[in-house]
């Protein structure tokens, strides 16, 4: 990709070096710009520094898209472990599978720090790129355009004036609460019932994995369920989502017998593999799940939100990170198209992914019924085998909700508009199917044939 040298081009603030940030000021370095990043955490290249939670990601298409933008993919791709399908294990330790996409196609267990670390090593490296960190923004002057820092280390505060503002400070934005005190600025969260605790699998006695390595592991318990996601040292990571409150949930398990003896019992298979349980258990946090919206994300051309900061999702479908990549990808584009006509860049960007944001949040939320339920049910797996022959009988036609979120582009409202019709449709063939050889029936092909009739282009890649 190609990035047209500014003559005249402006400073600009970045605050926040998460993920998203640090590749948005890779992004905007390469234009030229100057660039000013604040970041309230220590140096996480500096050892001992707390990384925060959550230990790997899933990364797929859009978020190496927009990798692929700065050059970076390459890389990343030498640490990231594919995973090919879902791993289903019951409560007997009897285990199902299902593929995530064509053969060969798979997401990406990723180390969320050392991708991070990556992109701060890349942004630094960037003539114009300024990273100062344990600077916790307070506040924003958005109509004097002045930041209010506060050093972490000495508590000592200062003003900082900017030009042009963005927000990638995560979903606890500080950016956006100063958006938040704006005229007609609307704002909503909204926490689910549930809480998320990470714990570990350990690897083998050899440093291998004690678990197929390629693939995203899932214990669906209906209300509940834990995942686990494989390491490069061998260990995976397991998030268990699991009521706050309840007969089964974190309130339930006050002590490390009552963990033991609940593992012991639901994720009988597990258990034996992670020697670490209690001490995790108690050790890491029970951190909540919250959806953020909110609406605009640009204040005229002085300061825009991207990422976590704009739109914070449940992580059910593994895209929150990939949302705020396609973020950079697309601000990338209408600066292509726009050059240094700012409020015309920041108004088209809100209008195109604010639809898409709130798309994803929806089908993240759907995506936690399916991964925590409804995996288990043999029906439902024999549903997305018939899919995969849907999709190769009409190619072009027909592809599953998953990989239009996951392996293309297609924009998250329209994948989502699509999955479903899709829904609708299947809903009529399935009661005619009882096993993947009736597909061929004639009457299955028949009815098929005349749905693909009646909904042409259910779902075309972009
Ligand atoms: C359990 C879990 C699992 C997830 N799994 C996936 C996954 O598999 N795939 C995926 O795509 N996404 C996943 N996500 C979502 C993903 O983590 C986020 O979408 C992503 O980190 C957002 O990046 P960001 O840069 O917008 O925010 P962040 O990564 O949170 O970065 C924000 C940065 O701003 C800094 N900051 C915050 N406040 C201030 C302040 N006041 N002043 C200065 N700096 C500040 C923070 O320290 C941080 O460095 C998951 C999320 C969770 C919680
Ligand atoms: N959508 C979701 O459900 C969630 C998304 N995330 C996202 O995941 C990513 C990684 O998170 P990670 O780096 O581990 O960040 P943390 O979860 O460690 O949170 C970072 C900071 O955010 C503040 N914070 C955390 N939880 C809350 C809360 N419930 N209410 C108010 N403030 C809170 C805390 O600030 P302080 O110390 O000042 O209190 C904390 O230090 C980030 O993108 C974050 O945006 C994180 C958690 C949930
Ligand atoms: N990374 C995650 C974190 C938490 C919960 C789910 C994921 C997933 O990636 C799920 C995967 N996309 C799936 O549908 O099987």
């Amino acid at each position: 990709m190609s990035f047209p040298p500014r003559a005249a081009a402006e400073p600009l603030t970045v605050m926040g070096a998460g993920l998203v940030g640090s590749l948005l000021s890779l992004y905007l370095a390469r234009r030229g710009h100057t660039v000013n990043v604040f970041e309230r955490r220590p140096d996480p290249r500096r050892a001992g520094a707390d990384v925060g939670r959550s230990i790997n990601l899933a990364l797929s298409d859009r978020g190496w898209r927009a990798l692929e933008g700065v050059g970076v993919a390459e890389a990343v791709r030498e640490v990231a472990i594919p995973m090919y399908r879902r791993v289903m294990h019951d409560v007997k330790g009897q285990l199902t599978h299902q593929p995530y996409g064509l053969p060969g196609q798979a997401i990406y267990s990723v180390s969320r720090g050392g991708l991070n670390r990556r992109l701060l090593e890349l942004a630094e490296a960037e003539p114009g790129v300024t990273l100062q960190f344990q600077q916790q923004c307070l506040d924003v002057n958005l109509r004097q355009r002045e930041l209010h820092l506060r050093d972490a280390e000495t508590g000592a505060e200062q003003h900082v004036a900017f030009r042009r503002l963005f927000g990638t400070d995560g979903a606890f934005s500080a950016v956006r609460g100063a958006l938040q005190k704006t005229d007609r600025f609307n704002y909503s969260q909204s926490y689910l019932e549930y809480a998320y605790k990470e714990l570990t699998i350990a690897p083998a006695a050899d440093g291998g994995w004690v678990l197929e390595k390629n693939a995203l592991h899932i214990w669906p318990r209906g209300r509940y369920m834990m995942i686990a996601l494989p390491n490069l040292d061998g260990s995976f990571t397991c998030t268990l989502f699991f009521p706050f409150e309840g007969e089964e949930s974190f309130a339930a398990l006050p002590t490390p017998a009552d963990v033991e003896a609940f593992f012991g019992r639901v994720f009988p298979d597990a258990l034996p593999l992670m020697p670490e349980l209690t001490e995790d258990f108690f050790h890491n946090p029970t951190a909540s799940l919250v959806t953020v919206k909110c609406f605009p994300w640009a204040f005229g051309d002085e300061a825009l939100l991207l990422g976590d900061a704009a739109h914070a999702i449940v992580p059910f479908y593994g895209q929150g990170m990939n949302a705020g990549f396609e973020d950079c990808t697309v601000l990338n584009q209408l600066m292509d198209q726009h050059g240094d006509d700012w409020e015309t860049i920041f108004e088209a960007f809100q209008e195109q992914r604010k639809p898409n944001a709130d798309a994803i949040a929806e089908m993240a939320v759907y995506n936690f019924v399916e991964m925590r339920d409804r995996v288990a049910d043999p029906r439902f797996l024999l549903q997305k085998q018939i899919e995969s022959k849907i999709t190769a009988q009409y190619p072009g036609q027909w592809l599953s909700l998953y990989s239009q979120v996951t392996f293309s582009h297609t924009p998250y409202h329209a994948a989502w508009t699509n999955g479903q019709r899709q829904d609708a449709i299947m809903a009529r063939i399935m009661p005619h199917i009882q096993r993947p050889e009736d597909y061929d029936r004639p009457e299955v092909q028949d009815l098929l044939q005349q749905e693909m009739t009646a909904n042409p282009a259910v779902a075309v890649p972009a």
